[in-house]
């Protein structure tokens, strides 16, 4: 697969082609396909098509608590009428009502046969055996009916589908056992650099404390990582090449020391791996010096996707969520989602390359927009902390004037205004 334009300069793949190319490889490496009961498949992606088996409601039901009637009963209300039966929610009534008598009905409970409407209990008053119904009704009034909501045959969810509770709520009202879903995919983030330290404690001169081992972990299980565990490795050439060979999980990642520095040995640790490189170097900022290919199988694991991400803080967590993210879903067969396309609150400054800016999706009196979130250097923390979303702003030598739409995406685990 030829994934980018061979015309562009090296080190200039688009974020577009990029993000083809990690999808492009993800869904070459799918997971395997397991069976889960829809209670422990919330946050799988469906592995095949669900066809209805039943049609939804099941029967006609009442939507209130009230009486059963026949509507025409009704029509010279106020009316009383003989109470014959009872029908509650799983004790449907033995009998069915004759014209000019009434039943109990709970919400949920079964139609009498001969009923066609239902008066709820604050339009009527019970007394001595009978209902006396204060408002006429219609044919239909508070009645659910059966196969209104999904019909036995036609399609209930599509593989792809990713099941959120509003999808394991039809699942479950289905009575469906078990559904195929993909495996989650399992990670192992190789995190570089001699200077790191990890787990907190007093800094030595010129140690910084562990962020991407933090921060990778947290956003890839928000966006449907199996496991990911963290590995280090200091910047030794041999070392990061045994690091990476021997890292274990569906999906290796890397972050720091993919540079060009003399210190940084992820690259040529790739190429000693015999890792085929789909694209080095992206038009983006922060993330140029971003690596995407494959390892080769080997010590009885497959071929599986890698990807070198950047060592600073704010380029590992844009590369990741541009990348990674997305080839984890298509690992899973899963619909990667199109960017939202919203307006920007301010001017965008200039930029020399297409900007993964931090932001806020902000709600104003227009509808949704989205507000940058000052200085963005790509060692900043404070701009991550407060982003829940990227607004990807194309390369300018002007400012990008208030008001022009931007691709944003959302960032896994991070809500909107919460
Ligand atoms: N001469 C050039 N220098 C650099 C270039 C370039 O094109 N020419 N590119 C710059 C860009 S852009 C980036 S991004 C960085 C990427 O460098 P590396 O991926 O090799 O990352 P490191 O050098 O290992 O580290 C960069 C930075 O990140 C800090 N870091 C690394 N790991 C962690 C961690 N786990 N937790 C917290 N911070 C971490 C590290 O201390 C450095 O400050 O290269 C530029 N240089
Ligand atoms: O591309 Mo680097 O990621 O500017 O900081």
């Amino acid at each position: 697969m030829p994934p980018v334009d061979p015309t562009r300069r090296a080190g200039s793949t688009t974020v577009a082609d990029a993000r083809t190319v990690a999808i492009t490889i993800g869904g070459e490496h799918p997971t395997a396909v397991e069976r889960l009961s829809p209670a422990a498949a919330a946050g799988r992606v469906l592995a095949e098509d669900v066809v209805v088996p039943l049609s939804l409601p099941p029967f006609d039901n009442s939507a209130m608590d009230g009486f059963a009637v026949r509507a025409a009963d009704t029509a010279a209300a106020p009316v009383a009428l003989p109470l014959v039966a009872e029908s509650r929610a799983g004790h449907p009534a033995a009998e069915g009502l004759v014209p000019g008598t009434a039943a109990r009905i709970s919400t949920g409970a079964r139609m009498p046969e001969g009923a066609d409407a239902v008066v709820r209990v604050e339009d009527a008053d019970e007394e001595d055996g009978a209902v006396r119904v204060r408002v006429a009704v219609t044919a239909g009034h508070d009645v659910r009916r059966a196969g209104e909501d999904v019909r036995a045959g036609e399609p209930a969810l599509a593989a792809g589908a990713l099941l959120h509770a509003g999808r394991i709520a039809l699942l479950g009202g289905l009575g469906i056992a078990e559904v195929a879903v993909a495996r989650r995919p399992t990670v192992t983030v190789v995190a570089t650099g001699d200077e790191v330290l990890v787990g907190g404690g007093e800094l030595a001169d010129g140690q910084v404390h562990d962020v991407n081992g933090l921060v990778l972990p947290a956003l890839l299980a928000a966006a449907g990582a199996g496991t990911v565990d963290v590995v280090r490795v200091g910047d030794d050439r041999d070392a990061t090449i045994a690091a990476i060979g021997g890292a274990g999980g569906d999906v290796v990642v890397t972050c720091g020391g993919v540079s060009v520095g003399r210190h940084d040995h992820v690259r040529p640790a790739l190429a000693a791996l015999g890792a085929d490189e789909r694209a080095y170097g992206l038009d983006l900022q922060p993330g140029r010096p971003t690596w995407i290919g494959t390892l080769p199988a080997a010590d009885g694991r497959g071929a599986r996707p890698a990807f070198g991400l950047p060592g600073n803080p704010a380029s590992a967590l844009v590369t990741a969520a541009l990348l990674v993210v997305p080839a984890l879903r298509a690992m899973t067969g899963g619909v990667v989602p199109p960017p939202l396309r919203l307006p920007l609150t301010e001017a965008a400054p200039p930029g020399r390359r297409t900007r993964a800016l931090r932001a806020r999706r902000v709600a104003d009196a227009d509808g949704m927009a989205v507000a940058l979130l000052g200085p963005q250097q790509s060692h900043r923390l404070r701009p991550l902390a407060d982003a829940d979303a990227l607004a990807i702003v194309p390369a300018a030598d002007a400012p990008t004037p208030a008001g022009t739409p931007v691709d944003v995406l959302p960032l896994p685990g991070a809500e909107a205004g919460a």
